[in-house]
C-alpha cells in the first residue's frame, strides 16, 4: 500500500490521507476507518510511528485491525478507552454544506459508527467525486440487519420507498460483516431529509444500524484535481 502508484488520484488521496495523519500527535486514542482510502491513512500512521509517533487505535474492522497491527500501531478497546480524540475514515457519498454521510459499501458501517460517535472529532478524506448534492444520488444506503428475520426486515425498508438488495460477494457467497450480520444495500435515490431516514430505518425491528452518518462529520478533507480542499460542517 505504500509504493508510489502511477494514479494521479491515487497520489492525491494519499495526499489527503497523509494531511489526515498528520492530525495525530502523541498520546491520543484514534479511531482508524476502513476501506482503500483510510488503509493509505493507516499507512501514513505506520509511516509516522516508526518515526516515533505514539498513540494508540481503535480499527473499525478486522482488516483495519490486521493493517495496524503488521505496521506495529497498538490496538486498545473501549473497556479502556471510552472517548477518542479523533476519528478518521473514507465515506461513499458526502452531502455538500451538511457533511453527513453515506458509509458502509466495505460493510464496516456499524464499528465505524460507533468508533466516530465516541470521537470528539470526526474526520473525513475523500477523492472529488463523492461529493454529492444531496445523499443517495449514487449510492444505496447499506442497511446491517439480523441474520434472522432479514427478509421481513427488507420488506419493510422496501415500505420506506428503497429498492431493497441483499449483499452477496463476488464469489456468489453472502456478505457477512465482522459482526455476523448481513447487509441489505438500500436504493432509495436523492435523499431530502437524512436525519429522518436515518430515524426511520432505524426504528425498524432487525435493522441493527444504516450507513447514513447525520451531523457527526467534522471536517473533509477531498482529494481535488486542483489539490486538497478542506470543507467544514455549515
Ligand atoms: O464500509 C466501508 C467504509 O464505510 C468505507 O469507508 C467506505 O466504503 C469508503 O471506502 P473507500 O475509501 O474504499 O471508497
Amino acid at each position: 500500500m505504500s509504493g508510489q502508484n502511477s494514479d494521479p488520484m491515487v497520489e492525491l488521496k494519499r495526499r489527503a490521507a497523509e494531511e489526515a495523519a498528520a492530525m495525530v500527535q502523541d498520546g491520543m486514542a484514534v479511531g482508524l476507518g476502513t476501506g482503500s482510502t483510510a488503509a493509505l491513512m493507516i499507512d501514513a500512521l505506520g509511516r509516522r510511528w516508526a518515526e516515533g509517533l505514539r498513540f494508540v487505535g481503535i480499527p473499525t474492522s478486522e482488516r483495519s485491525a490486521e493493517q495496524a497491527r503488521a505496521l506495529g500501531i497498538e490496538l486498545v478497546d473501549f473497556g479502556t478507552h471510552a472517548q477518542l480524540d479523533l476519528a478518521i475514515d473514507g465515506a461513499d457519498e458526502v452531502e455538500r454544506g451538511s457533511l453527513d454521510l453515506i458509509k458502509g459499501l466495505g460493510g464496516a458501517l456499524l464499528r465505524e459508527k460507533i468508533v466516530a460517535a465516541a470521537a470528539r472529532r470526526f474526520v473525513i478524506i475523500v477523492d472529488e467525486g463523492k461529493l454529492v448534492d444531496h445523499l443517495g444520488s449514487r449510492s444505496p444506503v447499506p442497511v446491517e440487519v439480523t441474520p434472522f428475520g432479514w427478509e421481513s426486515t427488507a420488506r419493510q425498508l422496501g415500505d420506506l420507498g428503497a429498492r431493497v438488495a441483499l449483499r452477496i460477494k463476488r464469489d456468489g457467497e453472502l456478505f457477512v460483516t465482522d459482526g455476523g450480520n448481513l447487509i441489505l444495500d438500500c436504493t432509495f435515490g436523492p435523499i431530502a431529509n437524512p436525519r429522518a431516514l436515518e430515524a426511520e430505518i432505524g426504528d425498524i425491528v432487525g435493522v441493527i444500524d444504516s450507513g447514513l452518518f447525520v451531523g457527526r462529520t467534522s471536517e473533509v478533507i477531498v482529494a481535488g484535481r486542483q489539490g486538497l480542499t478542506r470543507l467544514v460542517a455549515a
